[in-house]
């Protein structure tokens, strides 16, 4: 039925938009209306196809005997009654918090399963009142059958299985700043698409400025990206913090202990201390040629334009321009009165012809017939008029300022007492320059300068542009970068003009065409773009494929602040990547989820009060998840020895269920750790069949184990951007951060131990990231957090003892 439904209402909305563009639109105003409504039911179509699959999947019936029905999308019938709520709306929520014990007038919750348009199971809870008959979870056969499944590569939205305590958080309101803290496997990555979706939904103003997913890396958020779209929602923007500077790729790796450093909140003041040294006073006079002349600047002269240029909170490139007229003020002035001197006696009365002259340099007869002396004066051996009175007025003045302005040699020293800068010019130049890094950060070491030198034009890194925002921030638009931008903008609106022509053509063709085959009545089946969108639409669309959505246009602009923030694996940030997403939000309507026991990133957080009280204050609320829906119980008790060890006070989540199989360990000599990692991922790979396998390696040794394992089991993936789709993956743990597989196997965990100073926070990440089996193989003696393993595998593959 609701199908059907779905199916009438769809076709209204097609047959709506053929009906609006085949009127026709002489006048723009018409068109304008035309393309609104076009758009409208293009958006409807969209929506009712985004939904189809899982389209209803739930059903509440009331004690009052009223019954409802939960999906994807709300449905109303023709008179407005609904048949289907939105998940998202007010009276769908019993279906997600309505427990036994506190039903809320609900008698009985059904869980539908459906496979494209059959229901294939139903699963009933009856909400009886009977606080015994509390579990604590909902819907647990729905629940359990989601989180057995085999997993594909991509994350699914979990609108059908929502658990209480996620969606309090999903639901909780925009404002502030609202932290969730969970430990693997809670849902945190879940719950903080689901909000998108459910913030979009209900504050609609929202959309406008979009919302902003931030992620650790490009695998992760492909791994996530298909959750939104698939909940109808494009308003959001999936970022990295290395992506959120635009014109700049950070592609390049450095070694983690340079990372640290440029993360570090200190970082802020070196940068300002680096504009600031752009700025500083020349060490005694300069002199500057100027054809044939010298000019004199005294650093009293500097002082005076520097300070003209500072009074007041500018940007460097906006005082910059201050800075430069104050100056070329005081050399016209310098110019001019040096041509009067020689030109006209004590008195003011010119010089004879000869003398004066005679002691005028070439640029200065240049400067005066460029100021507009008449040639026969000058001829004439006189430089001043009849009057006696010197000739240079106001506009002389000017166009000897103007000359001054573009001598190379004035140039030169401009650019050097006060450069404009770009912040990829003040960051190379810091990097590349001993001297320049120890004045502009004397509080670092001489090895953690060492360590942030580097040549420039060397490539960005995602440290980097944390940095390079904070420098735009000091510096401004830089004169040539805005006339860039200038050029780019008019280029893009007369190119659109033409696009906005093209696509009325295209429009008026293709209706003229259809609708003259079509019946009275009739609508097209297939649509084409034409069908759906208006001129100005299609224009747009075609302009390119980037700018089509208030989340492309929010990509493109470095300056652009988001309505909502939400930062997943947040525990990775960076003081100064911090600083950066807090300028993309001021209104701090923000949801920050992660695990700080799974910090991996030197520069990361080591507690939520550290990171966030130098934006925040302590005006940020804290929310917990507690139940690990991914990893089995026998998994997560071998993981919970690593956490004990990494801090006796912190808790492991509860795993929802066990998987019957006890993660398994096997020592082997350390030459053949690449073989036996090897034949494992083989018999993994063989045993799993539709499922994931990852293989996790210490990054130092990715290369070596990946190639071994790729040799055995080829079409492996693995790489800088490894394919999740693939049946097996070898990863860093660095890499595998957020990610989940059926099996997981883990290679040369005391190298991953000691591999950085968060060690076991890493071995907590890898040993979590299973949903089924796990297996760690270990060159020598086992270390002493994985004890607790039972050694060799003869629970897991084939029964069957295996030794290397
Ligand atoms: N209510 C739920 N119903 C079904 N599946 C769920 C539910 N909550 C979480 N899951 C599943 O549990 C798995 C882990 O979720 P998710 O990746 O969001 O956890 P996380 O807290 O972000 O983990 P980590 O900190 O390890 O990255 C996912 O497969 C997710 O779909």
């Amino acid at each position: 039925m609701l199908y059907q439904r779905v199916d009438e209402l769809r076709e209204r909305a097609a047959e709506r938009m053929a009906g609006v563009l085949r009127e026709a639109a002489g006048t723009r105003q018409a068109r304008v209306e035309r393309e609104v409504a076009v758009t409208r039911y293009a958006e409807r179509v969209a929506k009712f196809d985004a939904a189809e699959k899982g389209l209803c999947f739930g059903r509440l019936d009331r004690r009052d005997d009223e019954r409802f029905y939960i999906g994807r999308i709300g449905v109303l019938d023709e008179e407005g009654d609904p048949l289907l709520l939105d998940w998202r709306a007010p009276a769908a929520r019993p279906f997600y918090v309505a427990t036994a014990a506190a039903p809320g007038g609900v008698r009985r919750r059904r869980h539908i399963t459906t496979r494209d348009r059959r229901v294939i199971g139903l699963d009933d809870e009856v909400l009886d009142g009977d606080a015994a008959g509390e579990e604590g979870l909902i819907g647990e056969a729905a629940l359990l059958a989601a989180v057995n499944a085999g997993r594909t590569g991509r994350m699914r939205d979990i609108v059908e299985t929502l658990q209480v305590e996620q969606d309090e958080i999903i639901r909780s309101g925009p404002r502030g700043v609202l932290v969730v803290q969970g430990g693997p496997g809670t849902g945190k990555t879940a719950v903080a698409l689901h909000r998108a979706a459910y913030l979009l939904y209900t504050h609609r103003q929202l959309a406008e400025r979009g919302v902003l997913v931030v992620g650790p890396n490009a695998t992760f958020l492909r791994y996530i990206g298909q959750v939104l779209p698939g909940l109808g929602e494009t308003s959001v923007l999936l970022s990295t913090v290395g992506d959120l500077f635009p014109g700049v790729t950070a592609g390049r790796a450095e070694p983690p202990a340079t990372a640290e450093i440029k993360g570090r909140a200190i970082m802020a003041e070196v940068v300002a201390a680096a504009v600031r040294d752009r700025q500083a006073p020349p060490r005694g006079p300069v002199e500057i040629a100027y054809g044939d002349q010298t000019l004199r600047l005294e650093e009293e002269d500097y002082r005076r334009a520097a300070r003209a240029a500072l009074t007041g909170p500018v940007l460097h490139n906006q005082a910059r321009r201050i800075f430069v007229r104050e100056l070329l003020d005081q050399l016209t002035r310098q110019v001019a009165q040096r041509l009067e001197a020689v030109a006209l006696d004590d008195e003011g009365r010119p010089l004879d012809g000869g003398d004066g002259l005679g002691a005028l340099g070439e640029a200065d007869v240049r400067a005066l017939l460029a100021a507009g002396y008449p040639q026969e004066l000058l001829d004439a051996g006189s430089v001043a008029g009849d009057d006696g009175r010197p000739l240079l007025d106001e506009d002389d003045l000017a166009e000897l300022r103007t000359e001054l302005a573009a001598a190379p040699g004035v140039r030169a020293v401009l650019d050097e007492l006060w450069p404009g800068l770009t912040p990829q010019r003040l960051l190379s130049d810091l990097f590349a320059d001993p001297a320049r890094l120890a004045s502009a950060a004397p509080h670092l070491t001489d090895a953690e300068r060492g360590l942030l030198s580097r040549a420039p034009g060397a490539g960005w890194t995602p440290a980097d542009v944390p940095l390079l925002d904070e420098a735009a921030e000091l510096l401004g638009e830089d004169d040539r970068e805005a006339q860039a931008q200038a050029a780019r903008r008019a280029r893009a609106a007369a190119e659109r003009r033409e696009e906005i022509e093209y696509a009325q053509g295209v429009l008026e063709i293709s209706v003229g065409s259809r609708s003259s085959d079509l019946e009275e009545g009739e609508i097209p089946e297939i649509l084409t773009a034409a069908d759906l969108l208006g001129a100005e639409e299609l224009a747009g669309r075609q302009e390119t494929v980037t700018r089509r959505t208030v989340a492309e246009r929010a990509a493109a602009d470095r300056t652009w602040t988001f309505g909502h923030v939400i930062v997943d694996e947040a525990q990775e940030l960076s003081a100064m990547a911090w600083r950066l997403l807090m300028r993309r939000c001021p209104s701090r309507s923000m949801t920050i989820v992660g695990d700080v026991a799974q910090t991996g990133d030197a520069a990361g957080a080591s507690s939520w009060e550290q990171a966030l009280r130098p934006h925040a204050g302590d005006r940020w609320r804290l929310a917990q998840l507690t139940v690990n829906y991914r990893t089995p119980a026998e998994i997560m008790a071998a993981a919970a020895d690593v956490l004990a060890a990494l801090d006796p006070a912190l808790e492991p989540p509860r795993s929802v269920r066990q998987a019957g199989v006890p993660p398994w360990r096997l020592a082997t000599t350390p030459a053949g750790l690449p073989h036996a990692l090897a034949e494992h991922s083989a018999r993994e790979a063989a045993h799993l069949e539709e499922g994931r396998l990852a293989v996790i390696v210490p990054e130092a040794r990715l290369a070596e184990l990946a190639a071994a394992v790729a040799a055995e089991v080829p079409g492996a993936a693995y790489g800088p951007d490894p394919d999740l789709e693939r049946p097996i993956v070898v990863l860093s743990v660095r890499q595998a951060k957020g990610l989940e597989f059926d099996s997981v196997l883990i290679a040369d965990p005391a190298a991953i131990l000691t591999a950085s100073p968060r060690g076991r926070n890493d071995l907590y990440v890898a040993l979590t990231r299973a949903t089924q089996r796990l297996g760690v193989l270990h060159p020598g003696a086992v270390p002493a957090e994985l004890a607790g393993i039972s050694e060799g595998f003869e629970h897991s593959v084939d029964n069957r003892p295996f030794n290397f």
